[in-house]
């Protein structure tokens, strides 16, 4: 039996009508399966630890954006007993692009029932204060998370998502954020020994993939299986050459530039001189000065295309 957590207003409204695209194919394939739809923020987190606490295992196949993912990820009792699939409809869809998954849903649904490679995924783990949170894709601190921030309120960006222009409201967020941004210094401790000082920082991403914010490709060798984590720290630069950088990350030519810091770690802590806006996989967390980020022990059991 397949599990479908669907996010009917994924992309301002599209989730419900692809849905009913992908029911049309399970029905006339006689494709055993129960549906739950998300209903408000968190919803998936909650229906997927309803549905995998018994500790059997399940195949869940979640359509939606990668919030949807994340609260997805977040729900899973027993990462190592699931088996997730995934219809791409987000407006940024950065965890289809990483794992090259498909991005038009009728593929999508096409190799999920058929399913021939997997790959194990490594889940990244967010601590602030005794809390704890899961990504996929990535964590940030500072100017990534104030764009996520922004975006989840912005009217903008559901107005450009029903014309199709996602994407500009993420770069018209962007320079306005990098405006008003007050670089801060940061002070970073990798794998609980070596201490990193930034000065003027603008923010610190950690991915467990390459792409975030729509197809910013900010630390090119991230690899989701590799049971590393990498970071992006962009700091001691003007604004003006930020601005100038951002674009060019979508094909990760950003790096060779002085002010750009690429690491490799297990684990990671980050300390900022005020708190600072925070996101998992693009989905806002509160403000925070002081965080830690590390891997889950278990990995996630991904369909995947190749
Ligand atoms: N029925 C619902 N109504 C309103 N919001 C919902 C509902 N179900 C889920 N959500 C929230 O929608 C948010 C965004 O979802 P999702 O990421 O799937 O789509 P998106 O924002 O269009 O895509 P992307 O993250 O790729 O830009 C999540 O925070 C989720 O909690």
């Amino acid at each position: 039996m397949i599990t479908f957590i669907v996010n009917p207003n994924a992309r301002s409204g599209l989730g419900s009508r692809i849905w009913k695209q992908i029911q049309q194919i399970l029905q006339e394939r006689k494709v055993q399966h129960q549906v739950f739809f998300t209903k408000y923020q968190h919803h998936a987190s909650r229906i997927v630890s309803q549905i995998t606490s018994d500790g059997d295992s399940h195949t869940l196949i979640a359509l939606g954006g990668d919030g949807t993912i994340n609260e997805v990820i977040n729900g899973i009792t027993f990462l190592d007993r699931v088996t997730l699939g995934y219809i791409p409809i987000g407006s940024g869809n950065d965890f289809a692009r990483s794992l090259k998954l498909p991005s038009d849903p009728v593929t999508a649904i096409e190799y999920l029932l058929k399913p021939s490679h997997f790959t194990n995924m490594d889940v990244g783990v967010l601590w602030h204060g005794n809390k704890k949170r899961r990504f996929a894709v990535s964590t940030g601190i500072g100017f990534d998370a104030s764009v996520c921030h922004e975006m989840a309120v912005s009217p903008l960006k559901l107005l450009l998502n029903k014309l199709k222009l996602g994407k500009l409201a993420y770069a018209g967020i962007a320079v306005r954020r990098i405006a008003a941004l007050i670089p801060q210094d940061v002070e970073l401790v990798v794998d609980g020994h070596k201490t990193l000082g930034y000065k003027n920082a603008f923010f610190v991403a950690v991915m467990n993939q390459p792409y975030e914010g729509g197809g910013l490709k900010f630390c090119p060798k991230a690899n989701s299986h590799d049971r590393r984590l990498n970071a992006l720290i962009v700091s001691d630069m003007s604004k003006l050459k930020a601005l100038f950088l951002l674009p060019l990350s979508f094909h990760g030519l950003h790096t060779p530039f002085r002010g750009v810091s690429l690491l490799s770690f297990q684990n990671l802590e980050i300390r900022t001189q005020t708190p600072l806006p925070l996101h998992t996989d693009g989905e806002p967390v509160f403000l925070q000065k002081q965080i830690k980020v590390s891997l889950e022990p278990e990995t996630l059991r991904v369909m995947t295309l190749v």
